[in-house]
Formats: C-alpha cells, sequence, structure tokens
C-alpha cells in the first residue's frame, strides 16, 4: 500500500471516529438534558397542582380539580395529567372520583413510600416522558395540609402523574446532531483532500526514489526523480539525481577503461554494474597472475600455472599451448593440463608444418567458437562425442608468434565460454611479456654457460652442474671417468699461421670430441686449448679405451686452414671418481696431473692417473 493511501486511511478512519464518537456524545447528552428538564417540569407542575388543591379544599372547591388539571395539561403542554388519592384521604373524606381510585402499579409503590418514579417509554412511535410524584402531608405554609387533612406529618396523601411527549425535542436534538455531523464530515473530507495534497509529492517522490533504484540495482543509472517542491522532499529528489548522475558517470569511466583493458563489448541488456564488478575482478585476478608468473622460474612453471587458471576459473580442461621450435616447426609443450603430451586438437602435420595451423601463419586470434571450421587443421579426436569448438591465441614474442594457446570447448558451452574469452585475452596479454622475459633470461643463462666460438659447455656451467652430477653418481653408484686434455704445441699454430688458424683447430677438435662420446657425456671447453670429458657410467679401462680412441681421431683428423692443412695430436690425463679421490675437483685435479705427465713423456698419449703421481709432487701443482 503506497503513501498516499495509507494517508487517506488514516485521516478517514480519524474522521469517521471523530464523528461516531461526536454523534455518541451528543445523542448521550441530549438525552440527559431531555430527562433533567423534563423531571424539573413534572416537578414544578406537581408543585402548582399540590398547591391548588389544598388551597381548592381549604376554600370549598375541590369539585373543580378536573377542569384545573385540564387547563394545566394545555398550559404546562403536558400529555396527561391526573392524580390518585391515598386510602388516608378516602377513609378521611369517601371515595373520590373514579380516575384518582384506580392507582397503577407505579402510583401504588409512590403512594407506598412516598418516593417519585420517572420513566420513558416508546408508545406508537412517540417517545413518552412520564413522572409520578407523591403529595405528602406538611404542615409548611399557610394553608397547610394539616389543616384540613387528620393525618400525621409526611403521609402521603397522594400523587399526581404527568406525561410529557419528547419527540419535538427527541427531534430536534436529531437535527442538531445530523447537522453538527455533515458539518464535521465536510471539515474531514477537506481535511483529507489537503493532507493528499500534502503528501502526494511526498509519495510520488518516494516511489520515483525507488523506481530509480530499483533501475540502479540493475546497473542502470540513467533513472531521474522529478522535482515537484521545493522543501525538503524536492531536496531529496535533487540530491538523489546528483548521487545517480555522480554514480552514472563514475561507472562510464571506469567501464570505458576496463572495456579497453578487456577488449569485452558491453550489451544494452547487461548489468553494466556487474559486468564493471566482472570486469575489474578479471583484471584483478589476471594482474595477482602476472605477479605469480613474474616470480615463476621457468616457462614450464608459467604454462602450468596458466592451465591451472583455465581449468579452475575458466572450466576449460581441454586445451593445447604448442611452441614454435623451428622455422616450420610447432612442438606441443601442454594437452589438457599433461607438459609432454601428443597433439590431439589439431592435425599433427602441423608439427611439422606450422603454416597449416591458422593462428601461427597469421599471428591473429583464430575464432572457432563463431565461426566452427575457420581453421582446417582443428580436429577432435574420435573419443570425444559432442562436437568440440576452438579458440586459438598467438602470443607474439620478439614480433613472431612464439606460442599458440588453444582452448577447446564442446559445442553447447560456446556460447558461455565466448563470453569469458575477452578475460582468457587478458591472461594471455599478461603472460606474453614475462614469457618473452623468460626466454630472453634463459638464452643469456644459456650463453652465460656456453663457450660462443666451440659451442660446447663452459668450466661455469661444469661449477653450476657437478652438484647433480656428483648426486646422481653417488645414488646410482656409477663411476665418472674424467679426462683432461690439452693440445700438443698449440702456441706453435698460432704463431706460425695466426690466431684465425687457431681458432679453427679449437672448432674442428671440439666437434671431433662431441662426436666422440655418448650424448649423455659432457665435454667442456675447460679453459683456453685444454678441454675436459666427463665420461659417465665407465669404467677406467674403457674410459681408457675411449681416450685412446679420441687421440687417435686427432691425430689423423686434416684442419684445413687457409691454404695449408694441419695435423695436430693431444695429450690426455686420465682419472676416475670416486676411485682415486672422494671429490670431484680433486678428481679433476688428478686428471690434470696425469696430462702434465703425458706431456712430460713425449705428448700425443693418454695417462691414467696414479697415486705416486701425486705423492711427492703436490707442491708443484
Ligand atoms: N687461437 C686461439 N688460441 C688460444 C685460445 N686459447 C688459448 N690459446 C693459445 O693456446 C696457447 C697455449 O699454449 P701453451 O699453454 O704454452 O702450450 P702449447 O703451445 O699448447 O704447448 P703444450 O701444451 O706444452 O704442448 C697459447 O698461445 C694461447 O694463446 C683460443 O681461444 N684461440
Amino acid at each position: 500500500m503506497n503513501l498516499n493511501r495509507k494517508m487517506t486511511l488514516l485521516f478517514g478512519g480519524i474522521a469517521v471516529g471523530t464523528l461516531v464518537m461526536l454523534i455518541l456524545i451528543s445523542l448521550y447528552a441530549f438525552r440527559s438534558y431531555s430527562i433533567a428538564s423534563s423531571t424539573a417540569h413534572v416537578r414544578t407542575a406537581a408543585e402548582i397542582v399540590r398547591v391548588h388543591l389544598t388551597e381548592s379544599m381549604i376554600q370549598g372547591v375541590i369539585d373543580k380539580r378536573e377542569q384545573f388539571l385540564n387547563r394545566l395539561i394545555e398550559v404546562q403542554g403536558l400529555r396527561t395529567a391526573r392524580v390518585v388519592r391515598s386510602t388516608h384521604v378516602n377513609e378521611q373524606f369517601g371515595a373520590g372520583m373514579n380516575r384518582e381510585m384506580n392507582a397503577d402499579e407505579i402510583e401504588k409503590l409512590v403512594l407506598a413510600d412516598g418516593q417519585p418514579r420517572y420513566e420513558i417509554r416508546d408508545e406508537a412511535g412517540d417517545s413518552v416522558f412520564r413522572g409520578t410524584i407523591p403529595f405528602a402531608a406538611s404542615s409548611r405554609g399557610t394553608p397547610n395540609c394539616l389543616q384540613c387533612h387528620k393525618v400525621s406529618e409526611g403521609t402521603v396523601l397522594g400523587a399526581v402523574t404527568m406525561e410529557l411527549s419528547l419527540t419535538e425535542l427527541k427531534e430536534k436534538a436529531l437535527t442538531t446532531v445530523t447537522w453538527i455531523s455533515v458539518t464535521m464530515a465536510m471539515f474531514a473530507a477537506l481535511s483529507i483532500v489537503l493532507a493528499r495534497r500534502l503528501i502526494l509529492p511526498v509519495g510520488s517522490t518516494a516511489q520515483a526514489v525507488e523506481r530509480a533504484v530499483q533501475r540502479a540495482l540493475k546497473g542502470d543509472f540513467k533513472g531521474r526523480v522529478e522535482k515537484r517542491t521545493d522543501d525538503e522532499i524536492g531536496q531529496i529528489a535533487s540530491e538523489t539525481n546528483n548521487l545517480l548522475t555522480f554514480l552514472d558517470d563514475g561507472l562510464a569511466r571506469i567501464s570505458q577503461r576496463v572495456v579497453q583493458l578487456t577488449g569485452r563489448t558491453l550489451r544494452q541488456d547487461d548489468n553494466q554494474l556487474e559486468v564493471a564488478i566482472d570486469m575489474v575482478n578479471g583484471l584483478a585476478d589476471a594482474s595477482s597472475f602476472k605477479q605469480a608468473i613474474e616470480e615463476d622460474e621457468t616457462k614450464a612453471e608459467i604454462f602450468d600455472r596458466f592451465g591451472r587458471v583455465l581449468t579452475e576459473q575458466f572450466g576449460v580442461r581441454e586445451f593445447s599451448i604448442y611452441e614454435t621450435s623451428g622455422p616450420k616447426q610447432l612442438e606441443p609443450f601442454m594437452v589438457d593440463g599433461v607438459q609432454g603430451s601428443p597433439c590431439r586438437w589439431c592435425d599433427p602435420q602441423i608439427l611439422v608444418r606450422s603454416d597449416m595451423c591458422r593462428a601461427k601463419r597469421s599471428g591473429h586470434t583464430v575464432d572457432g567458437l563463431t565461426q566452427p571450421g575457420i581453421c582446417y587443421a582443428f580436429k577432435q579426436p574420435d573419443d570425444t562425442g559432442e562436437t568440440r569448438r576452438h579458440y586459438c591465441v598467438p602470443i607474439m614474442q620478439s614480433g613472431a608468434v612464439g606460442s599458440i594457446v588453444q582452448l577447446v570447448v564442446r559445442e553447447s558451452e560456446a556460447a558461455r565460454f565466448h563470453a569469458q574469452v575477452p578475460y582468457v585475452n587478458v591472461y594471455v596479454r599478461e603472460m606474453a611479456p614475462v614469457l618473452e622475459a623468460k626466454r630472453l633470461t634463459e638464452t643469456l643463462r644459456e650463453s652465460s654457460l656456453r663457450d660462443a666460438m666451440t659451442g660446447l659447455n663452459n668450466r661455469r656451467f661444469l661449477e653450476e652442474y657437478v652438484d647433480t652430477l656428483v648426486a646422481t653418481a653417488r645414488r646410482r653408484k656409477i663411476e665418472l671417468a674424467i679426462m683432461v686434455l690439452d693440445i700438443d704445441y698449440f702456441k706453435m699454430v698460432n704463431d706460425t699461421y695466426g690466431h684465425d688458424a687457431g681458432d679453427a683447430v679449437l672448432k674442428s677438435l671440439a666437434a671431433v670430441l662431441r662426436t666422440s662420446v655418448r650424448a649423455s657425456d659432457m665435454v667442456i671447453r675447460f679453459g683456453g686449448e685444454e678441454f675436459l670429458i666427463v665420461l659417465q657410467e665407465t669404467e677406467a679401462e674403457n674410459a681408457l679405451r675411449v681416450a685412446e680412441n679420441i687421440r687417435a681421431t686427432v691425430a689423423d683428423l686434416k684442419i684445413q686452414v687457409g691454404g695449408a692443412v694441419l695435423q695436430k695430436t693431444i695429450s690426455i690425463g686420465l682419472a676416475m671418481f670416486p676411485e682415486d679421490s672422494e671429490t670431484f675437483w680433486q678428481t679433476v685435479k688428478f686428471a690434470d696431473v696425469a696430462l702434465y705427465r703425458a706431456k712430460d713423456d713425449g705428448r700425443n698419449r693418454v695417462v691414467r692417473f696414479r697415486s705416486e703421481m701425486w705423492e711427492g709432487h703436490a707442491d708443484s701443482y
């Protein structure tokens, strides 16, 4: 029920209640007044009758008393009047007129106890007031009762009964009450009309504010409240409008910014506020994600975290992350959340002909959600049941496509997921520079651990890797063979053919070393023209054979330098870990000692470390 209705009902209720009370009080007052005035009237008339009867007795004209009563009726406006006699009077003066002898019930009571009786009764539509007043014998005044009556003081001699019609009085009372009621009703109606006029702006402003708030709750702050008055109600309307304008402008500015950031387009029927909150939340989540991945160490950790976001936040469990691994190659880095899984959602041909991948070829997003069939390379496996749709986003790195994120959803969920796509894009956008930074860091780190000229790992790499190497060897209880080798008379090459020729010799030697050992073995440029080889899981005897093989291969190697062909030999020192020493670096030292022995013994040879080489000579190393 609105305010206007409530006010009308309240005022109406008060008015009707007041009116009813007024009528009741008026009627009661009129009744009391009627009874009081009629009683006084009857008492006065009774006293006149008593005086007249007393005087008539004294003057001996008591027989004329009937005429007197008739005249009294005319003069006093009485309806009836009659006198009844008590037995005392009858006994002294004999029976009176018939009418005076037949007392009714009320008159008998009055004659018996000397108390007056009054009553009001309805008689054929007429309201009649009846009073029966006793005449008690009194010695007061002259003449008085006891002059004729032989009775004692106070004896009831008779009673007079008179009736008055109250109809006229009643009609006047009703007319008066009616006028009062009509006046009151008009006054009340006027009050209600005025109150409604006063309340109307309050009610309609409240309704307008409610409507505007309802629209605001749906994210629409364009509702306005009409200002109807200049008082506090008008003030409420103005302030509400100011607030709505402020919120509308604020929301528009926020929406504009977040729309720019998310790339999400707003629809007319969207709840603008909820969408804005949604977008801000999405951006905040993406920002937290970015902070987290910045602290991740490797690209694998980043993609792993992104995979969890896809699953937990966007409900996408089927997806691929591809990486470019060559000019025309792609490599599936993660498929459906598992790293290293084979390609599942695309034709495997894209792995060797990456241009088949539309996202890789174009460098643009490929929206298979709204355009199914846009990419011929997308295919779903036979075991997946419901048809799938895809959405592929290329991640640009150093101006080219570095990775591709492929999201796969069921056809029935494509529309729902399409609304989420802007947020996925925000994540991808946040991830791209971090991936780029990680790639650069990894490249830098890679280069700091690698010798640029020969492409072999350097001494720093060995220093970083040695703990893992030793721990693995101890755990697997395997032996490591350590060879330190050096080109014989290398200085002569530089001196005779120049530094470039020396470099060429070093590169050729590095290539021979790399191909002479297993992939799991380590070839390191240890410094200058000195190299170090770690053979894993190799006993001393086999290691010696490998070393001898390397020595012989190098000795046979013909290196083309400018117009000349060079042939160089190498010397190799071999020591075994942990056979020769419990510490890795000590074993390296022992291999170095053996190398020196090989040089001393005439070069172009392999020397296995023996403990006596160290004893007594430790100081010279
Ligand atoms: N061209 C070139 N020369 C290098 C490089 N690193 C070290 N050298 C040279 O390698 C030579 C090493 O000479 P030495 O250590 O005296 O020994 P050697 O001439 O090989 O004789 P022995 O080792 O005793 O057989 C020095 O002349 C260094 O300048 C490099 O990267 N390129």
